[in-house]
């Protein structure tokens, strides 16, 4: 059952999900050398900042070196335009680490990009190859229109849902720009062991009473809380979930 934790005034959002983020981060380093973890773009790699640069009390504690850190989707771009989801996270987060304490972080073929579109399926293929086996943890947003990584609700966008065997997809004609991307696939989310999502914010209110009361499952987001709901917790805060009629407390 998908769980939710609700942040407010007191617990901020980042407090917490930087304190479950720390608690996987232990429980992989306790049997393997590193901690595998996927993150999405968008205003997630601010509450990183906001977790693990500001706040100093969990800054200490994240073993910076141990983690192996993936993009679960990637804008085609080259990692210095300001659109790129590793040049946010290098800006907002990287950037602020001394050199000497980072972590391993895994872009795109840069060179590949360059190439052109006709090199857009094996940026994919070659993402797919540097993925480990299996994720500790994947930390997803959720868009207005219920996107999550760059897997978008819609016909035309179907066969990024639909796929089975491919980890990593070339999406064309994004609804959100830019317009070619790279996404992680549903079985890369299934075989991982811990799926986050965070959303936060009054952008967020209507999509998430259909996600919850309306369980419309033509939203990746709903899809992926129906599908792997038993490894699921969403971080949002009170404004998000203002119009979800259950009980989100309780779904605990
Ligand atoms: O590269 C991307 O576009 C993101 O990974 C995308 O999937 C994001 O997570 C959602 O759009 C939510 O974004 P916000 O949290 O900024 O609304």
């Amino acid at each position: 059952m998908v769980r939710a934790i609700v942040s407010n005034i007191e617990i901020s959002l980042s407090k917490s999900l930087g304190e479950h983020i720390l608690k996987h981060q232990d429980i992989a380093l306790k049997s393997a050398r590193k901690f595998n973890l996927a993150i999405s773009g968008g205003s997630l790699i601010n509450v990183l900042r906001a977790a693990f640069i500001e706040d100093k009390t969990l800054a200490s504690k994240v073993d910076w070196h141990q983690w192996n850190i993936f993009f679960v989707d990637e804008r085609i771009v080259p990692l210095d335009n300001p659109d790129s989801n590793f040049g946010a996270f290098k800006k907002a987060v990287l950037d602020s680490l001394p050199e000497n304490k980072r972590p391993t972080v895994y872009t795109i073929d840069e060179q590949l990009v360059k190439d052109g579109k006709d090199s857009y399926p094996l940026i994919a293929m070659e993402y797919e190859k540097i993925l480990p086996e299996k994720l500790d943890l994947v930390i997803l947003g959720c868009g207005p229109d219920g996107h999550t990584c760059s897997l978008f609700p819609g016909e035309s966008h179907r066969y990024l849902l639909d796929e089975k065997a491919k980890k990593v997809m070339w999406c064309q004609d994004s609804p959100k720009p830019p317009s070619d991307r790279i996404t992680v696939t549903l079985p890369l989310l299934g075989n991982s062991n811990e799926i986050f999502f965070v959303a936060e914010g009054s952008s967020k209110q209507d999509i998430m009473h259909e996600i919850f009361d309306k369980e419309n499952l033509e939203l990746p987001c709903a899809l992926v809380n129906h599908l792997y709901g038993n490894k699921v917790t969403w971080f949002v805060n009170d404004e998000a979930v203002k119009k979800v009629e259950k009980d989100i407390q309780s779904i605990n």
